[in-house]
């Protein structure tokens, strides 16, 4: 007897416990209909488990990708071995939303899957669990972590005002593309008494003078191919152009920094040094100092024009 009621209290305790665990807990049988649904559950998604229990799991939540969550149990059911689908995989299964105070940032709640066979006294598998693990303070958590990371990685090789790559970041770019004895042409841009202009139309108008160029040369190659040398300095490498076609477009780049001062009493102007790859130079260097002599000649030929580098 008294055994028969402590059996009764570990039954009753399980139920407590089961209702009350921080977890989710939903048991389906072979129809995917629920047969048991926790009050985790229920505080979540707002559904009692009189209303869930006998329900079909998929015309409850018809968000659920029932393919996919079949694919994931059926091996539950037939092999009887567990499985467990992890957030970073699929952030949850059940749309929640969140509702956690230290990670609000997050909309929805972020879930790590289990699901388990439940055998009955046949040895069949034809009900599984599936629990439902709350793991947004992590999720958030890393991803905050990660997003660091992204940002600290673009702003070692990227420069904040124009985007562009910065030298550092550009140089190797630079090496490897004349390791790979590819064609093209090498521009170098300088913008003209830009000190002058600084003073005349202040720093931040200038700055958004430099961002705009910026945009505009992304536009020009390969967005790794452009960079913002240093200063009012650019580089581009014009992929697989000869010296025709980089004259014609770096022509094209001077007159659009020309037009940006059409409607100021200021002049906007740049001068611009183009090389051509060529199997005489003896390395990325070399091409670079090319490119610079180019730019050179026409700052000393009156600026506001564009050079080709001959030998
Ligand atoms: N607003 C702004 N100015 C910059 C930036 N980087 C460099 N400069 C300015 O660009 C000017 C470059 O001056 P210089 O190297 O003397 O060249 P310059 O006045 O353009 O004259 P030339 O190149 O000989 O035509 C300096 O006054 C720098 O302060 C920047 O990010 N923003």
């Amino acid at each position: 007897m008294a055994a028969n009621s402590d059996g009764i209290n570990d039954i009753h305790w399980l139920m407590d416990i089961l209702q009350n665990i921080d977890v989710g807990l939903v048991v389906l049988d072979r129809n995917y209909d629920v047969q048991l649904w926790n009050a985790f559950m229920e505080g979540h998604s707002g559904l009692s488990p009189q209303r869930a229990k006998g329900e079909n799991l998929f015309s409850l939540f018809p968000d659920i990708d029932e393919s996919w969550f079949r694919q994931k149990a059926e091996p539950v059911f037939q092999l009887k071995t567990r499985t467990f689908t992890i957030w970073e995989q699929r952030p949850y299964l059940f749309h929640f939303r969140n509702s956690r105070p230290i990670t609000g940032r997050s909309e929805f709640m972020y879930q790590n899957t289990s699901i388990i066979p439940l055998e009955s006294v046949n040895r069949q598998a034809d009900h599984i669990c599936v629990i439902i693990y709350d793991v947004t303070d992590t999720a958030v958590g890393k991803l905050d972590v990660s997003r660091a990371n992204e940002t600290l990685s673009q702003i070692q090789t990227r420069d904040s005002l124009t985007g562009l790559l910065n030298k550092s970041s550009w140089l190797p770019v630079l090496e490897d593309y004349f390791q790979s004895q590819q064609p093209g042409c090498l521009l170098l841009m300088d913008m003209d008494h830009f000190r002058d202009l600084n003073h005349s139309i202040g720093h931040q108008q200038c700055d958004e003078l430099l961002r705009r160029i910026g945009q505009g040369l992304k536009s020009l190659s390969a967005d790794n191919y452009a960079a913002r040398f240093g200063g009012e300095i650019f580089s581009v490498i014009l992929d697989n152009h000869d010296a025709a076609s980089s004259m014609e477009l770096a022509e094209k780049l001077r007159r659009s920094v020309l037009n940006l001062g059409r409607n100021s009493q200021h002049d906007i102007s740049a001068s611009i040094g183009v090389a051509e790859r060529s199997d005489q130079n003896g390395s990325a260097m070399e091409w670079l100092s090319n490119a610079d002599k180019a730019l050179y000649h026409a700052k000393e030929s009156g600026r506001n024009r564009t050079s080709l580098f001959k030998n």
